[in-house]
């Protein structure tokens, strides 16, 4: 039997829509992973997370745990966490009273008590038990919230863009914490979010999702280094797309370039007929590189202690090449390239 949540062939349609919101997705989250939809805005990705809660009617296909179905249980009887973008906490209760809202009144007073200090322990806030919530900020907000949901150990947690509303800074640093949370806690989740980053930091596997559909479910590693699709490749941050040359058919030294390099790295498959998908730094400036691959600058910017600059390679389009900190020239001047194949992804076409 299987373990965790099923999704069958799930179907969310709202009335008066012309399409299906969600329309025929299957996903499987077994217990203890997490598992992140991404995709842009509008493609679904919270109606399938409000269809697995019980918030939205299924139109059609299943949603099961270990197998059976919790499609007739109402939200409240599913053993599901929730926690949204605005983790709602409660104004008129404190911390702990929070943290403790979850748990069954029956348990001894002591025993709540406990389980709140873990928790607040657990996501970084010891002692605050006593505090008024809208003393809190934004960030500490959403770790009460967090704290919260997992209080009652709900057998899958639900997050729909819990980080959304904060900052970048914030946003990088809770994502980690988020994720090693998850981890001690063996919670498993399924997290929807539109940032790339954030579904990388956080999940096992990514599901990538688009126009209601899945395109593609694979762990962060496997899912950069063989996006399925263009679509996948577009939506994960790939930048430009170069068709693989047949044999024997000559190519320009950027393209011969990049197929040597991406072949030698055994990094990308090559089907002739295929396409490189090139992220930002698939090339690097080298100035005394011997490779005869050139680019013509068009912009220089400053990005986390390293030079991006953007290029206009013949053959292959604009692109953004990685530089040293502190490397710097004029626009329009030519520059040499070499490629660095670890940017570098093949496509089947
Ligand atoms: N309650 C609703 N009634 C009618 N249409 C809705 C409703 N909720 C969502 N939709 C539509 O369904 C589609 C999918 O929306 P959904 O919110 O699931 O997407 P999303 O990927 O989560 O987007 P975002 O990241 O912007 O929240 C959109 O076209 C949206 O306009």
């Amino acid at each position: 039997m299987s373990d965790g949540l099923q999704v069958a062939d799930v179907v969310v349609r709202y009335p008066g829509a012309a399409s299906a919101a969600v329309d025929g997705v299957d996903l499987t989250v077994p217990t203890g992973e997490v598992v992140a939809l991404l995709g842009p805005s509008g493609c679904g990705k919270s109606s399938l997370l409000r269809a697995v809660a019980g918030l939205e009617p299924l139109a059609a296909g299943d949603v099961a745990w270990d197998g059976v179905s919790v499609a007739d249980v109402p939200v409240h009887r599913r053993g599901f966490g929730l926690l949204f973008q605005d983790g709602q906490l409660f104004a008129h209760r404190d911390v702990a009273g929070n943290v403790a809202y979850g748990l069954p009144e029956r348990r001894a007073r002591t025993a709540r008590e406990a389980r709140v200090a873990e928790l607040l322990d657990l996501v970084g806030l010891p002692g605050t038990q006593r505090r008024d919530v809208a003393t809190l900020s934004g960030g500490e907000r959403q770790r009460v919230a967090l704290a919260r949901a997992l209080a009652p150990r709900p057998r899958l947690l639900l997050l729909d863009e819990p980080l959304s509303a904060l900052d970048r800074a914030l946003r990088e640093r809770l994502a980690l914490d988020l994720r090693d949370v998850l981890t001690a806690t063996g919670t498993t989740a399924l997290f929807v979010t539109h940032d790339q980053d954030e579904a990388f930091a956080v999940a096992d596997r990514v599901a990538v999702m688009d126009a209601g559909r899945l395109l593609q479910v694979a762990a962060p590693g496997a899912l950069w280094a063989r996006p399925a699709s263009r679509r996948v490749a577009e939506f994960l941050g790939y930048e430009a797309f170069v068709d693989v040359p047949a044999p024997g058919v000559p190519a320009v030294p950027a393209v011969r370039a990049l197929v040597d390099a991406t072949r030698a790295a055994g990094v990308a498959l090559l089907p002739p007929g295929g396409v490189l998908a090139l992220a930002a730094g698939a090339f690097v400036v080298a100035p005394d590189g011997a490779p005869p691959v050139t680019g013509t600058v068009q912009v220089l910017r400053s990005r986390r202690g390293r030079t991006e600059v953007v290029v206009d390679v013949d053959g292959v389009g604009r692109v953004s090449a990685f530089a040293p900190a502190g490397w710097t020239c004029a626009p329009g001047t030519d520059v040499r390239l070499r490629v660095d194949a670890a940017a570098v992804a093949g496509l089947p076409d």
